[in-house]
């Protein structure tokens, strides 16, 4: 992101003596800025993310703490470049290597942003709600964004616990919504817009995130491997990409192959995960690979494999040696 910025920095420069420079500066300015999306587990960031980036960037599922990752999604539209961050639900229920790692990733990413939008369920605020909004800093500005609106049903009752908010933290603005409300969300660009600052786009237009497709690759199996297990798997179990190669190909127009391997912590939720005859591993495959294809544009093979590696995310070396930071 750094070099990305610094090019932004020499594009901005003052017009001088170049007309094309000249007729750049009659142009309404560019703004661009960081955007951080925070809240505790569950509350809809991912699903924010993705319906304010307009594609499916960040996995979403029933399970809590489903992100892991710091996942920039970049969207512009007209004069402004909105760049968000999603962060893994803050949590301080278990102590492993791996949450603190997923706790550190969140104080990380709203350090230094221009707008945070701390969500919540709307009507709701418990004690992990406290500890996310316990680390956010007055000096940046910070929406609530009151998500899940549609699951509210007198929303009269809002107007008290708004109030209450209030006096938790000084919030710029209260967003009432619903993440899965195509109009709520086209608000809230609106509301965004104008706390980033006037500089030029650090990426280009038509970006829409800085992940890899191998990161993408290894993020839907993940997504896949927690729906199809749901509650009966402990959300340790994570995905590494062992191999992503793009082949030439007189078939396919792209042929990209894939070897991932699912890690688990014990025999029995290996067991859990390849599913009676191998169905459930069969399933998974499947969905990620139908999916991916469609994403990437391209004919893919997946392979995938269920490996134990028990403790891995209780021991922080190996937390850092399968990419958390
Ligand atoms: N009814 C309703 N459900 C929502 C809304 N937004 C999100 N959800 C659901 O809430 C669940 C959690 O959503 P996520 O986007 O994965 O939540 P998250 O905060 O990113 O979760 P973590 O990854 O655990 O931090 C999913 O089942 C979503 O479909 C909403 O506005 N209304």
């Amino acid at each position: 992101m750094n070099d990305a910025a610094d090019e932004g920095a020499s594009a901005a420069e003052g017009p001088g003596d170049d007309p094309d420079a000249m007729r750049a500066a009659d142009l309404p300015a560019q703004r661009c800025g960081v955007i951080a999306i925070v809240g505790k587990p569950n509350v809809g960031k991912s699903t924010l993310l993705n319906a304010l980036v307009g594609e499916k960037i960040s996995i979403t599922s029933r399970k809590a703490q489903t992100t892991r990752h710091r996942i920039t999604g970049i969207r512009t539209r007209a004069q402004t470049q909105f760049i968000f961050v999603d962060t893994p639900g803050f949590q301080t229920r278990h102590a492993g290597a791996l949450n603190k790692s997923l706790n550190k990733t969140v104080l990380g990413a709203i350090g230094d942003v221009d707008l945070i939008l701390f969500a919540v369920e709307a009507g709701n605020f418990t004690l992990a709600d406290a500890r996310v909004l316990s680390l956010l800093k007055p000096e940046i500005p910070a929406l609530l964004v009151a998500n899940k609106l549609d699951l509210v049903q007198r929303r009269a009752d809002l107007a008290p616990w708004l109030k209450g908010m209030q006096e938790r933290h000084p919030f710029a603005e209260f967003v009432p919504m619903s993440a899965k409300n195509k109009g709520d969300v086209e608000r809230l660009f609106g509301i965004c817009a104008k706390y980033l600052p006037e500089q030029a786009w650090w990426y280009a237009e038509d970006e829409l995130t800085d992940r890899s497709e191998r990161f993408l690759a290894g993020e839907t199996v993940r997504e896949k491997l927690f729906r199809f297990t749901g509650d009966e798997l402990p959300y340790s179990s994570t995905v590494l990409v062992d191999k992503f190669e793009e082949q030439a190909s007189r078939q396919y127009r792209r042929l990209v192959k894939i070897a991932a391997s699912i890690v688990v912590e014990r025999d029995s939720h290996k067991m859990m995960v390849i599913g009676e005859k191998g169905e459930r591993l069969k399933r998974i495959g499947t969905e990620a690979r139908q999916e991916l294809e469609k994403r990437m544009d391209a004919k893919v093979f997946l392979e995938l494999w269920v490996k134990v590696r028990s403790g891995w995310a209780d021991d922080a070396a190996r937390v850092r040696a399968f990419g958390y930071e």
